[in-house]
């Protein structure tokens, strides 16, 4: 089966979490963390600064690997590997790729149909951040 490998930030600033609709392709309209596919000679940290500056226009800092999923779509499987990740003062996200985004609070998670990978990211952070959304505990 053919394979791809993802980088994906979670996107944090003032307790809440970024999610993004995806705007084309097959998983359009389904909800997603910011990011994409690693290219040759890229490290998972070069690979996640360079998709958020393309896609949504910030510099981001990833500050942790939070956690790297496995998932077996029918026409693929997906190693995706998630970056609790900074976001510089003031700077606004500029949606360049995706149709919709979201600033969610931790118990708002829920809120948005995930794609299916995501939905083991969800849990595990809902299992390690604390109520204020401020950091991993
Ligand atoms: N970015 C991202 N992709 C995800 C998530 N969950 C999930 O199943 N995926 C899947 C959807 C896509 O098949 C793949 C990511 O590919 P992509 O299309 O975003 O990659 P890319 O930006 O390099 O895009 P492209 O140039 O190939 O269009 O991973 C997620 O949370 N974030």
């Amino acid at each position: 089966m053919k394979r791809i490998e993802v980088c994906a930030a979670i996107l944090h600033h003032e307790g809440r979490i970024l999610a993004t609709q995806r705007g084309y392709g097959d998983f359009k309209d389904g909800w997603e963390f910011p990011g994409g596919k690693m290219e040759p000679g890229e490290t998972p940290e070069e690979c996640i600064v360079r998709e958020i500056k393309e896609e949504l226009n910030v510099d981001i800092v990833p500050e942790a690997l939070l956690t790297t999923v496995e998932c077996d779509y029918p026409a693929f499987h997906l190693t995706m590997h998630c970056f609790w990740s900074a976001i510089a003062a003031n700077e606004q996200v500029e949606l360049l790729e995706h149709e919709a985004a979201k600033w969610l609070l931790p118990s708002e998670l829920d809120a948005v149909q995930w794609l299916p990978a995501d939905l083991e990211v969800v849990d595990c952070l809902k299992k390690r951040l604390n109520p204020q959304g401020t950091a991993l505990e």
